[in-house]
C-alpha cells in the first residue's frame, strides 16, 4: 500500500475513533488544518517539475476527497447518535394515564364557618355580611367603648390613611359593628311599627368573618375569623342565651354531654358578661375547661345606639374565635398553620 493510501486510512481510523464533534474537528486538523499531513504533502511538491506536480496534486487531491468523504460520514453519525440519543431521553409515552389535577377543596376555617352558619340558620339566625373596613362609630362607639378604651389604641387596631370621623378609617377589630348595622337597618324597616307602639319582629343575627388586630404569635394572627351573635326582642333573657350556645356547642363538637359554664367577666358592650367555657366528657379533651366565647347581656347603650328603647328592648350577644373551634376540632396547635398556604396541611380536611 503506498503512502498516500496508508494516510486516508489512518485519517478513516482517528475519524471513527472521535466520540464527538470537538474530538472530530482535533482529528480533521490533523489532515486538513493549517499544520496539517496532506497540506505538508501540497507543500513539498514545490521543488518537483511541471509535470511531476500535476501528478503527484492529482494523487494527492484524490486522497484528501476520501478523507473529507471520511470527515462527513463521520459528523452525520455523530449527528445522528446525538438526535437518537436526545429521542430517548425526551420519549413521552403517551399511553401514560393524564396527570389528574388534585381534587381542591374549602379551607378548614371556611369548612367551620359554613358549619356555624349552618346550626345558627337551623335556630332561625340570620347571617349578616358586611364591611371589613370600618368607622370608629360601628367599630368603637356604638359599642360603648369609651374614647380612651386601650382597645382603640394603634397597638391593638390597624388604623387606614385617609379615613374621618365618619368615613372609614379602620380595619375591624370584631364583627359587632355588624351587628350595630344590622339591627339599625332592621329598625328602620320596621319603624313604622314602632311609632305605632307595636312589636317588631325580634333580631336574630349572626355575623361571622375576618377581623383585624395587631398581635401575632403561635395563638394570634394579625388576620382571624370571629362570629357574633345577637338575640334582641322585648323579652330575651340570658337563660335563652344559655339553651342557644349549649345547643349551638353540642351540636358543632357532636357531643350530647358537653357541659358549660358561665365565668362572669366584663365587656364595654354587655352588662353583666360572662366567658363560655365548655368540657368535654369523653375524648383526648375530656375533663378540660376551654373557653370557646364571650358573651353577656346587650348593654343598654348599645340597644340605645341600634335606635332602640332600652327600657323596652332587651337580649344577649356572643362572640367565639372560627379559628380556635377549628384548632379545638380538628386538634391544631399552631394558628398560624391555617394561613400559611401549606397544602399538605390543608389538604388533610377535603
Ligand atoms: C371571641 N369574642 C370574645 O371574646 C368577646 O365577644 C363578645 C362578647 C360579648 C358580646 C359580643 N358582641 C356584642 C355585639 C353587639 Cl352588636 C352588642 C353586644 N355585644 C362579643
Amino acid at each position: 500500500m503506498n503512502e498516500l493510501d496508508s494516510l486516508v486510512e489512518s485519517a478513516q481510523q482517528l475519524f471513527a475513533q472521535a466520540a464527538t464533534p470537538a474530538d472530530l474537528e482535533n482529528a480533521k486538523a490533523q489532515f486538513l488544518g493549517k499544520s496539517g499531513r496532506v497540506t505538508e504533502l501540497m507543500k513539498g511538491m514545490a521543488q518537483l517539475s511541471v509535470e511531476e506536480k500535476k501528478s503527484r496534486g492529482a494523487a494527492i487531491n484524490v486522497a484528501k476527497q476520501a478523507i473529507e468523504a471520511a470527515l462527513t460520514a463521520r459528523r452525520q453519525a455523530l449527528a445522528d447518535a446525538e438526535l437518537q440519543n436526545q429521542l430517548k431521553a425526551e420519549a413521552l409515552d403517551v399511553s401514560l394515564p393524564g396527570r389528574r389535577r388534585g381534587q381542591g377543596g374549602l379551607h378548614p376555617v371556611s369548612l367551620t364557618l359554613e358549619r356555624i352558619e349552618g346550626i345558627f340558620a337551623s335556630m332561625g339566625f340570620d347571617v349578616a355580611d358586611g364591611p371589613e373596613i370600618e368607622t370608629d362609630w360601628f367599630n368603637f362607639t356604638a359599642l360603648n367603648t369609651p374614647e380612651d378604651h386601650p382597645a382603640r389604641s394603634m397597638h391593638d387596631t390597624f388604623y387606614v390613611e385617609g379615613g374621618t370621623e365618619t368615613a372609614p378609617n379602620l380595619l375591624r377589630t370584631h364583627t359587632s359593628p355588624m351587628q350595630v348595622r344590622y339591627a339599625v337597618q332592621h329598625v328602620k324597616k320596621h319603624q313604622a311599627l314602632l311609632d305605632a307602639g307595636q312589636s317588631m319582629p325580634e333580631i336574630r343575627v349572626i355575623a361571622p368573618g375576618r377581623t383585624y388586630r395587631v398581635d401575632s404569635d403561635a395563638t394570634h394572627s394579625p388576620m382571624f375569623h370571629q362570629c357574633e351573635g345577637i338575640w334582641i326582642g322585648e323579652n330575651v333573657s340570658f337563660k335563652d342565651l344559655k339553651v342557644v350556645f349549649t345547643d349551638f356547642c353540642r351540636t358543632f363538637f357532636e357531643s350530647d354531654d358537653l357541659v358549660l359554664r358561665f365565668r362572669p367577666s366584663f365587656f364595654p358592650f354587655t352588662e353583666p358578661s360572662a366567658e363560655i367555657d365548655i368540657q368535654f366528657q369523653t375524648g383526648p379533651l375530656a375533663g378540660r375547661w376551654l373557653e370557646v366565647a364571650g358573651s353577656g347581656q346587650v348593654h343598654p347603650n348599645v340597644v340605645r345606639n341600634m335606635g332602640l328603647d332600652p327600657e323596652k328592648y332587651i337580649g344577649f350577644a356572643f362572640g367565639m374565635g372560627p379559628d380556635r373551634l377549628t384548632m379545638l376540632r380538628y386538634g391544631v396547635n399552631d394558628l398560624r398553620l391555617f394561613f400559611d398556604g401549606d397544602v399538605r396541611f390543608l389538604s388533610q380536611f377535603q
